[in-house]
């Protein structure tokens, strides 16, 4: 049956907003209502994202829920804590997908020590790949009319590690994380770490020291995977490209544990998930390969030495990491087939 969803998108003129443009001109079930932006109101998509051609003559409109209601499906992709005031005014009928932080975390105490604005509340996290002590977390999204996109960096390291943890076979504990971002993960703003000539030929670390708004959004979906709380050391740094995220997570393995059934345990918790590959033995992750597509690379090994798992998984920020998640979840609150308009095609090299 073919269905016609009309679907706003707040935040057009960002590069969240611009790649779910990107993708829902893809998406056969949809058709683009309004584009709205902010202090790009007023502009052609065309002048903000060229690359987005069939809409290039289409004009963005203020970020308000007048312009957003009358939709069937509502994308917010705006910064951090303006999702909550825009969200409270749209009927309850309209479908909202949140690519912000703002109702991701079940605790309002990490959520007021890592965003220190009011908490809002939480909504289903929209992962649905994301190996679950107990539960299925697509069944927590399937209807839904409220969902909360993961962040960038917490999609790669989640589904890196959850299975291990699932399984028994990995300290939850004793979790280390090093991952390296592009810079279009810092979004549009103009901001003194990003000029071109800082982040070219460089590679630097940021909120070192357990300091990333991240890290308690990991440890959520990591003690979901185990059953038990997860606690962890998350660095990540900026990588001079625009797009992708190469994340290295490690773990302590439980008494008894092996590499063997770690690798088993991988393969079964994705044998039926097309959107997260465990790649064939010995060929390792690169965010080349997963290059506008809506898949999560992954493979795993054991440093027999330390004792420790090192799980390296590549996904392209905007995509898996943010519009193509987003997508997978409106196809989900509608009970469309969960890959409608996504490819799992990469650009190489
Ligand atoms: N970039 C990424 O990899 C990821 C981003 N996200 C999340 O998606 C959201 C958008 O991020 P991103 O696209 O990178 O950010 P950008 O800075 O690229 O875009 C921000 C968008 O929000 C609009 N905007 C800015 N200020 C306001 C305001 N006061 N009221 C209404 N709209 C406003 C901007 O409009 P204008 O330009 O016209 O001023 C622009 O459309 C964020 O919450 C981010 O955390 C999530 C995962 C990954
Ligand atoms: C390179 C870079 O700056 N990346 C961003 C993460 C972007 C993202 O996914 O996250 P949110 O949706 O939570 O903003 C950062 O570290 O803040």
């Amino acid at each position: 049956m073919h269905m016609s969803v009309r679907v706003a998108v707040a935040g057009a003129s960002g590069y969240a907003g611009g790649e779910l443009v990107r993708l829902l001109l893809a998406h056969p079930e949809v058709e683009i209502g309004a584009l709205t932006a902010s202090s790009n109101a007023g502009q052609t998509l065309g002048s903000i994202h060229p690359h987005l051609t069939p809409l290039r003559d289409r004009l963005l409109e203020d970020t308000t829920a007048e312009v957003l209601a009358g939709h069937d499906v509502v994308f917010l992709a705006l910064p951090h804590g303006h999702s909550a005031a825009l969200a409270a005014q749209l009927p309850d009928e309209v479908v909202v997908v949140d690519c912000g932080a703002d109702f991701r975390l079940e605790n309002e105490g990490d959520w007021t020590t890592f965003y220190d604005t009011p908490y809002a509340g939480s909504w289903p996290y929209g992962l649905p790949e994301l190996p679950l002590a107990e539960g299925n977390q697509r069944d927590l999204l399937t209807g839904a009319k409220r969902i909360a996109v993961p962040g960038c960096y917490p999609t790669g390291i989640s589904l890196a590690l959850a299975p291990g943890l699932r399984a028994g076979l990995l300290d939850p504990a004793d979790i280390v994380i090093i991952a390296a971002s592009g810079t279009s993960g810092a979004g549009k703003s103009r901001k003194p770490h990003l000029l071109g000539s800082e982040v070219m030929g460089a590679m630097s670390p940021y909120g070192v020291g357990g300091r990333h708004r991240h890290t308690p959004e990991i440890e959520q979906n990591l003690s979901r995977a185990a059953g038990a709380p997860a606690s962890v050391s998350f660095t990540p740094t900026l990588a001079p490209m625009a797009r992708g995220i190469l994340a290295t997570s490690t773990a302590r393995l439980t008494a008894g544990a092996s590499a063997g059934q770690l690798r088993e345990a991988y393969a079964a918790a994705y044998e039926r998930e097309p959107c997260v590959v465990l790649l064939q033995d010995g060929v390792w992750p690169r965010t080349s390969d997963v290059l506008g597509a809506n898949t999560v690379h992954l493979q795993v090994t054991v440093d027999p030495r330390q004792g420790r798992l090192i799980a390296v998984s590549a996904i392209d920020n905007l995509t898996k990491g943010t519009a193509g998640a987003a997508v997978q979840c409106l196809n989900l609150a509608l009970g469309l087939p969960e890959l409608t308009g996504l490819s799992l095609v990469g650009v190489a090299p």
